[in-house]
């Protein structure tokens, strides 16, 4: 793809003439509900909500169905910003669906790097403004589609009315403590967004950061404190999709929603081309070490020894489960 051709891709190449009616509920991505894409075109603000239980772990197919709801939010030229949000209140994403690489499918495996490469391109080179409502935990490839939005808001964490435990959620690419490491372009999203030194280190240890930490090196924008708010933006209720519609008041989509009408209140063509400036050049080097990438990917993760700590990883994943 030559750079003009790529650049228009980027900033029209999917758009169609479809347009949705005002409040008007886009069907679902995928007939699963993965995703759950809602619009209005009032506000000029959508919504896309991971919903694939139990840790919105993207599969291939979570991937695709995310890919296929930002083309289908895309395609809507009232659209301006879209807030990234989650089904489950204590999991943002928890990263790679883990059971993709082990023991992989050798046909299914690339086609599994390729679908996470397009979330990449997709979310990171999106015409819209897109806003991370980072709820819950959002680990290795959880915080890279964080990293891929505009703007991050992160829950404080709140505390169990019943067990007063406190659920104090992370952020970061984790990958070293799995014995894997994130690809380049992965990696480079947090020095884009942390600084270099900051990212060095949280790569080399893997460091999962409370929303504190990571308001102080700059991996989220803004934090929110739990407390209900009183009240708040009518129309995002109109957003919100039935499995999180109690959420009217929740003080992180509030926050999240604002944000996006911020943004949506920008001239587009001005907002859009100002986003190129800063991510074209990181994108196009992606997609012209596509396949080397995936190549890498696959010869990594399918040594012995990286697939002997990813089958113990999974385990101790389950047992945790298992045993609460
Ligand atoms: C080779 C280069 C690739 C580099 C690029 C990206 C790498 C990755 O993204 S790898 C994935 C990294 N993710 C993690 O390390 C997170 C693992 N999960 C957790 O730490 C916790 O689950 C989490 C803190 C997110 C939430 O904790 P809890 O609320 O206590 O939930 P549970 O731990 O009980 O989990 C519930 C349920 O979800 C399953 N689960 C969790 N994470 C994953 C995952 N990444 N993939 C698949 N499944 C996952 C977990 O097994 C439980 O399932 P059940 O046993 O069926 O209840």
């Amino acid at each position: 793809m030559n750079s003009l051709r790529a650049r228009a891709h980027l900033l029209f190449g999917r758009r169609s003439h479809q347009s949705l009616a005002p409040h008007q509920h886009l069907s679902p991505a995928v007939a699963n509900d993965l995703v759950i894409s809602t619009v209005d075109e009032n506000s000029g603000i959508a919504m896309l909500t991971m919903n694939r239980p139990p840790a919105n772990s993207l599969s291939m197919e979570m991937n695709e169905a995310i890919c296929d709801s930002i083309k289908t939010i895309e395609a809507n030229a009232k659209i301006q910003s879209v807030i990234l949000s989650s089904t489950n209140p204590k999991i943002f994403s928890a990263g790679l669906d883990v059971t993709e690489l082990v023991s992989p499918d050798k046909d299914r495996l690339p086609r599994f790097w390729n679908s996470l490469q397009q979330v990449y391109i997709d979310l990171y080179g999106s015409r819209l403004a897109t806003v991370a409502a980072i709820q819950g935990h959002a680990p290795a490839a959880g915080c890279f589609l964080a990293m891929a939005c505009d703007y991050r808001v992160m829950s404080a964490g709140d505390i169990n009315s019943d067990t007063k435990k406190k659920h104090v959620p992370t952020i970061g690419l984790n990958e070293t403590q799995l014995g894997i490491a994130a690809p380049p372009w992965m990696g480079q999203l947090l020095v884009r967004t942390v600084g270099f030194r900051q990212a060095e280190l949280a790569l080399a240890l893997g460091t999962l950061f409370p929303p504190e930490q990571a308001l102080a090196v700059g991996l989220v924008d803004d934090i929110v404190p739990h407390q209900k708010a009183e009240s708040g933006e009518d129309q995002l209720i109109d957003l919100l999709p039935s499995q999180i519609k109690d959420q009217a008041l929740n003080p992180l989509l509030q926050r999240a929603y604002s944000q996006a009408r911020i943004y949506a209140k920008i001239p587009p063509q001005a907002r859009v081309a100002s986003k190129m400036v800063t991510r074209e050049e990181h994108i196009f080097r992606m997609i012209a070490k596509r396949d080397e990438d995936t190549q890498h990917f696959c010869g990594f993760v399918t040594q012995k020894a990286v697939q002997k700590n990813l089958s113990a990883y999974v385990e101790a994943l389950k047992n945790k489960s298992a045993k609460k």
